[in-house]
């Protein structure tokens, strides 16, 4: 559906994208994933014919992005960053014009715009004029306008940017489920996380112009940086017999013990008995799943995150007797 071959962007001196190769298949769901100024949105710009690249190529959905903008455009669909709707208008009305402007006859555009209401559950407010809408409903039916002509690809540049926490999760539950029912690709991008890791089964990492990672949420975090499991002691004697003893990697830190064990969820239970059984009990169990921002730590050295994303750390006590010991 996608594929871009040394796609490079330069602003005056700016490098804002160096050389990007990237596929994305049919179908897939993939979350570009980058701090501030990394160079997502203008990858966007350019897989949309917004603007041309400096350098290298991209077909999109079977066309080049710069021979055959025209070819490209009919297939696809873009949401950018700002609303795209007209706020005197009744969302409904807005949908049918913008079905026209595609050049869809008006029962046609009537037909669609009431299933993409009906998709987005807009069905209360389509009605309204645009202008009286909440955040939330407004960037539904930015979706639903990037949708009319039902395009086998679309792009999202950060759908969820300036949302509250559960308009954010109400719409990636909607952007996930439009997947699912009509198949389409989806590119977006985001600077949130827990976003690229709830959504899309393949982010793409990028910094400065460049990808610096590509896989499943699942893998990146297994392979750049895994589970931990942490236990404190109460004396450092205890901490370092218990670092001898686990079959792990471990390092050890006063009376606090670290160890890094892909599964720890399920490995935390056997370790612990074993502990006991050679009278070494914690006196505080943590296991910490590791995240996306750890990823990015590991990769660049710096963290990605913007107050927007948790830490996903979930305390375990298996036996609350050890908790209180
Ligand atoms: N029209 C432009 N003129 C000059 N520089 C630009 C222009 N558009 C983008 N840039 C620069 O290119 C770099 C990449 O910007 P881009 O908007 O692609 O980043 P981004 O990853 O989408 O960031 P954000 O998450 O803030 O949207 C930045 O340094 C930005 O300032």
């Amino acid at each position: 559906m996608i594929e871009t071959h040394e796609l490079t962007r330069h602003f005056k001196d700016v490098q804002a994208v160096r050389g990007i190769d990237l596929t994305v298949a049919p179908g897939e769901l993939v979350a570009l994933l980058g701090p501030n100024g990394a160079g997502k949105s203008t990858t966007l710009r350019m897989l949309t014919t917004l603007i041309p690249p400096t350098a290298g190529t991209a077909r999109v959905a079977g066309h080049d992005v710069v021979g055959a903008q025209r070819e490209v455009r009919r297939r696809i669909g873009y949401i950018g960053q700002g609303n795209g709707a007209a706020h005197s208008q009744r969302g409904r009305d807005e949908l049918i014009s913008q079905g026209r402007a595609y050049g869809m006859k008006v029962p046609a555009a009537r037909r669609r715009a009431a299933e993409l209401i009906d998709s987005l559950d807009l069905g209360e407010v389509a009605d309204r004029t645009v202008s009286t809408l909440s955040g939330g409903q407004r960037r539904r039916l930015d979706i639903a306008m990037g949708l009319i002509h039902a395009p086998e690809l679309l792009f999202l540049d950060e759908p969820s940017t300036g949302l509250d926490p559960q308009n954010r999760a109400n719409l990636q539950r909607h952007i996930v489920e439009l997947r699912e029912r009509h198949g389409t690709t989806i590119v977006l991008t985001t600077h949130y996380l827990d976003e690229a890791d709830a959504m899309a089964e393949r982010v793409i990492v990028i910094d400065h112009g460049r990808i610096i990672a590509d896989d499943t949420p699942a893998r990146l975090k297994q392979e750049h940086v895994g589970d931990r499991i942490i236990l404190g002691f109460a004396h450092e004697a205890d901490a370092a017999a218990a670092a001898a003893r686990v079959p792990h990697k471990a390092h050890r830190r006063g009376a606090e013990l670290t160890i890094s064990v892909p599964g720890a969820p399920r490995l935390v239970s056997g370790l612990l008995d074993d502990l006991r059984a050679a009278g070494l009990t914690p006196a505080e169990i943590e296991v910490r799943r590791a995240t996306l921002d750890d990823v990015f730590l590991q990769l660049t050295g710096r963290s990605l995150r913007e107050g927007g994303a948790e830490r996903s750390t979930e305390d375990v006590h298996p036996d609350p007797a050890l908790v209180e010991a």
